[in-house]
């Protein structure tokens, strides 16, 4: 291994797979830290945690505990990789895993570029951008664990840290200044041409942190070679779509597949086992060749109301809990399809169903990929949705990718 990286979710790290994939570079990722040691046979090796919302003290264990295993196989450079909208909860952990990490990889400084500009992640003067809207004034200020209200990334990430953070502007990186003294720095990056500048003059004390995008000149800088992409495996069986993300471009693909497909909503607050029954009595009577939706999804005044009746925390794991038994029990069922939208949800959904370790497939739209687990006499797909990610027919695009794969009936 050459490159180790680290994702605070799956989506996350399915998403950081999918880009490096583009290199030709070979990509192995690993859903959890590996019981074992690496096999070492992989360019690149992807350690996906579900630590995004995890204390300080947890996620910086767990991700040291995923830095030692990256570096005991050999990675020469360890990514971190966190949400292109800079997601960190109240007490962020952004910053003191970059400090875990710092020192355990013997840099000291480190640069910060959520930037993602294929799906409008732009950041300018220190302000992210999603789309044409400050990251406060998008829908990301509604999201049910993680409210960004801050745009501006040198204000989030200094009350996170013990050392200075410093601002490296667009102008500084075009007149090539020198990098700003401070340990933690938010570099501006409008386009991928920034990112590639970035990453061409970086000093070796220096780690490298952010979104997927920022990695994405990285195999060419570390010389890694272009391997011939492994045949994707078919994948026979019933397909399910699970929803348990409340992102505004999930809730419009969640209407756009509920206008005229089957889809059954659950809702926190009256999520007890009869529930799950009934959801999968459901599903049992639907003839087989029809995909069904399972959503939790909802608009942010119900998910407000969720949790002002039971709590933040209690409202997500009782969904992501019932979404998993319903994953259980559609796998028990002869599904080997899934579509699941939403970082923490996939998390439990690919714990659930046992994943530990997946392949990356073809991309369906930029940042997410198909990916494959199970054996070869029963492989399983998975395609893990980052909730802002892919058009409005997204699960219609997932779904109809493997079914051209198939070839013809
Ligand atoms: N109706 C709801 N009310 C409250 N919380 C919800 C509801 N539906 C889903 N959630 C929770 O919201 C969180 C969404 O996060 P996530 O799955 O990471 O989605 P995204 O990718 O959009 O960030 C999950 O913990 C999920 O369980
Ligand atoms: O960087 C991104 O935007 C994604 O890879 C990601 O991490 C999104 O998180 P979720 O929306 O929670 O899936």
């Amino acid at each position: 291994m050459i490159l180790g990286c680290i994702a605070d979710d799956f989506t996350g790290a399915t998403d950081l797979a999918g880009l490096l994939r583009r290199s030709g570079a070979s990509v192995q990722l690993h859903f959890g830290l590996p019981d074992g040691p690496s096999d070492g046979h992989a360019d690149i090796e992807i350690v996906a945690l579900k630590c995004r919302t995890e204390p300080v003290a947890t996620a910086v264990a767990d991700c040291t505990a995923a830095g030692r295993w990256l570096l005991a196989g050999g990675a020469q450079q360890l990514y971190w990789k966190y949400c292109s909208t800079f997601d960190s909860t109240a007490t962020g952990n952004i910053g003191p895993v970059s400090e875990a990490l710092m020192a355990l990889s013997g840099k000291t400084q480190a640069i910060y570029c959520p930037a993602f500009p294929e799906n409008g992640r732009s950041v300018y003067m220190g302000h992210l951008f999603v789309g044409q809207q400050l990251l406060s004034e998008s829908s990301l200020k509604d999201h049910p664990l993680t409210p960004m209200t801050d745009s501006n990334l040198v204000r989030v990430l200094t009350p996170q840290v013990a050392g200075r953070v410093a601002l490296f502007s667009r102008a500084d990186q075009r007149s090539q200044s020198a990098l700003p003294d401070a340990e933690h720095i938010i570099a501006d990056a409008v386009e991928f041409d920034d990112l590639e500048q970035i990453v061409a003059s970086l000093p070796d004390h220096v780690m490298l942190t952010g979104g997927s995008a920022l990695a994405m000149p990285l195999p060419a800088r570390l010389g890694l070679a272009n391997h011939q992409p492994e045949a994707d495996p078919q994948v026979p069986g019933r397909s399910l779509v699970l929803s348990g993300s409340c992102s505004e471009m999930t809730r419009r693909q969640v209407a756009h597949w509920s206008a005229d497909r089957p889809s059954y909503q659950i809702k926190p607050g009256q999520l007890g086992a009869a529930d799950i029954d009934a959801c999968v009595a459901w599903l049992d009577q639907l003839p087989a060749e029809q995909t069904a939706l399972i959503y939790a999804t909802d608009d942010p005044a119900a998910v407000r109301a969720a949790q002002s009746s039971m709590g933040v925390a209690e409202a997500g794991s009782q969904v992501e809990s019932a979404l998993s038994q319903i994953a259980q029990a559609a796998y028990a069922r002869g599904v080997r399809r899934f579509v699941v939208a939403g970082g923490e949800t996939s998390g439990a959904v690919a714990q659930a169903l046992g994943v530990r370790q997946v392949r990356c497939g073809p991309e369906i739209c930029p940042g997410v990929p198909w990916t494959f687990a199970g054996s070869a006499s029963d492989p399983l797909a998975l395609a893990l949705k980052s909730g802002n990610f892919g058009a409005v027919s997204f699960f219609d695009d997932a779904l109809k990718q493997l079914e051209l794969a198939d070839g013809p009936a």
